[in-house]
């Protein structure tokens, strides 16, 4: 979900702060029923794009919907949607997992408007009844804001059935069995084309977007969330594409080499030249100014790109407004050095890959400082880190990853160390205890050995940028971290989507080479 404009995303107790006063002063339902209104519509779009041999698609009056029922208010905005999708003519089925508690109001609308009620006993019933219904849409009302933990047998039996049925689902606010908070999709999960939440983001979708389908969000009137004690609820973001445009770094008529922020890479070593080639290549295509680079593979960097000033130590490399160390460097006994005095200078140093192990291995040198550090683990890094500084987070990114990367952070700044993390994956998390973001790379191409080097490259350009006077400035270190990302996900989905052959794999020299036309993408966008 590369998106043009910025999501954000609240927890479910601020949601329900906001939305309080909302349901109070409207009439009785009437919150509920413009929520199921819109459930309905997506549930109809859904219908009629499915294919029918010999037709354009598929007719809503006359298909069949059912809804999975749970017992609180998301079930009360399944039988208001079927109520609404009645009168467009269809065969509605209300299936009711927990029949004493279903919503009276919504239940008695459900019905009024002709649709059947089923209770199956246990979970066999409900998949024989789920078998003969074969419904064309089916709604998944179980649970939404207040869910705990994976969905009760019923529940979770009707998603494997749904599946095999491949009936398409259209999930009311949020998939049942996904923590509407953490986004962790707990077995049994459901897995719908389509979900539709109301009038503000949850952490889940942005957690847990590639479990979502097509995200729909409707207005139910609801404004901008305070927490308990007034003050503005605590937001994740995902920035879109304009953003990034907006605050992507441009060199002015006054700019000359140096002004837009040198940035210095120490990277690469005999065994792994590529990752010393590819995170300074990709520094140099992300701004104007100069890059250094520092390291055994000179040769192999300056033959790929001349204009790279090189040396072969850290200490003779020159002023540097960001350092970036650690892609193919190795963990011998002197990276633990070099490493010591990158994070001694007082700039915004980027510690990836094999930085990152040293450091889990040395963490004495990790002394107080107040110039930001980036952290840029995959899942192995960020456990071997957490096992050194923050043992009680170790194992919980199979679980909550953004409470374990939040955990991380707290404990980086309990020493003293002004520290963003960002956790790589499909959904990358970045976070330095104030702001988080989660940014789903929207294809997965970029999963491929040496994309992780070009992104540090470009994150170690964009902090020396925000070092000077440009739209970066005043830009939080985890916003301007989100950029680099964005462009990094933009430049893989080009080079792997629309240029050469469409869907073909690329490499990592490939969304290399996408970067300058991601950039203008993006500015594009941004207009
Ligand atoms: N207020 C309004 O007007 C508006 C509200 N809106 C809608 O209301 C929804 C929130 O409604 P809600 O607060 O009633 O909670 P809800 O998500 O239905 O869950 C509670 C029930 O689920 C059950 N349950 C829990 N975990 C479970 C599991 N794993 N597997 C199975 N069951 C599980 C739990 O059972 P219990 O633990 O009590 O036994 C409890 O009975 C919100 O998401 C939105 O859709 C919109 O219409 C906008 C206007
Ligand atoms: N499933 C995925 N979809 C999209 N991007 C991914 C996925 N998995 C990993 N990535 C991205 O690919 C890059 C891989 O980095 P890394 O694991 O450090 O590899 P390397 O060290 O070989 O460069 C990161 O930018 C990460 O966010």
């Amino acid at each position: 979900m590369t998106h043009r404009d910025d999501f954000r995303a609240y927890f479910a107790a601020d949601i329900r702060r906001a939305e309080a006063p909302v349901v109070e002063a409207a009439p009785t339902d009437a919150v509920m029923r413009r929520a199921a209104w819109a459930v309905a519509d997506v549930a109809r779009t859904v219908v009629r794009a499915q294919e029918v041999i010999g037709d354009g698609g598929g007719h809503v009056y006359g298909a069949s919907a059912a809804a999975l029922i749970g017992a609180g208010d998301n079930g009360g905005d399944g039988l208001y949607a079927l109520a609404d999708l009645a009168r467009s003519g269809m065969a509605v089925h209300a299936v009711l997992l927990s029949p004493d508690r279903a919503h009276p109001r919504a239940l008695d609308a459900c019905r009024r408007a002709g649709g059947r009620v089923h209770e199956p006993a246990d979970p066999d019933a409900l998949e024989q009844l789920l078998r003969r219904l074969r419904p064309a849409v089916a709604l998944d009302a179980i649970v939404g804001l207040g869910a705990s933990g994976p969905p009760r047998e019923m529940a979770g039996h009707a998603a494997g059935v749904l599946e095999e049925l491949g009936t398409p689902v259209v999930a009311v606010d949020i998939p049942s069995g996904i923590d509407p908070d953490t986004g962790v999709r707990h077995p049994g999960a459901i897995r719908p084309t389509a979900t539709v939440t109301f009038g503000l983001f949850r952490r889940a979708h942005l957690l847990a977007s590639t479990d979502c389908g097509a995200l729909e969000l409707a207005e139910i009137g609801i404004g901008a969330p305070a927490a308990d004690d007034g003050r503005p609820a605590e937001m994740l973001t995902s920035i879109g594409t304009a953003t990034a445009g907006e605050l992507w770094p441009v060199p002015d008529v006054s700019d000359n080499k140096y002004s837009g922020g040198v940035v210095a890479i120490r990277a690469g070593s005999q065994r792994y030249p590529g990752a010393a080639v590819l995170a300074s290549h990709a520094a140099v295509m992300s701004t104007s100014s100069m890059v250094r680079y520092v390291g055994p593979c000179r040769d192999q960097v300056l033959a790929d790109r001349p204009e790279i000033v090189a040396s072969s130590v850290v200490t003779n490399a020159g002023r540097a407004q960001a350092w970036v160390s650690g892609p193919g460097m190795g963990t011998g006994p002197e990276t633990a050095q070099e490493l010591a005095w990158i994070l001694s200078q007082d700039v915004p140093v980027v510690l990836d890959a094999d930085a990152l192990r040293v450091l889990a291995e040395h963490p004495s040198i990790l002394r107080r400082r107040d110039a930001p550090l980036v952290l840029t683990p995959h899942a192995g890094e960020f456990d071997a880190l957490a096992q050194t500084f923050a043992p009680a987070q170790a194992g919980l990114l199979a679980g909550d990853r953004a409470g374990a990367v939040r955990g991380l952070v707290a404990e980086l700044d309990s020493r003293g160390v002004n520290a963003t993390v960002l956790l790589k994956g499909r959904i990358t998390l970045i976070d330095d205890g104030r702001s988080a973001f989660a940014q789903d790379a929207g294809t997965s191409w970029s999963a491929t050995p040496g994309s992780g080097d070009v992104l540090a490259g470009m994150i170690g350009a964009i902090l020396a940028a925000r070092e000077g006077p440009g739209a970066l400035a005043d830009v939080e270190v985890p916003r301007a971290v989100a950029v680099a990302q964005v462009v990094h996900s933009v430049a893989a989905r080009l080079a792997a989507e629309e240029f050469g052959r469409p869907g073909s794999p690329i490499g990592a020299s490939d969304l290399l080479g996408a970067i300058g036309e991601a950039v203008a993408k993006v500015r594009a966008v941004a207009g």
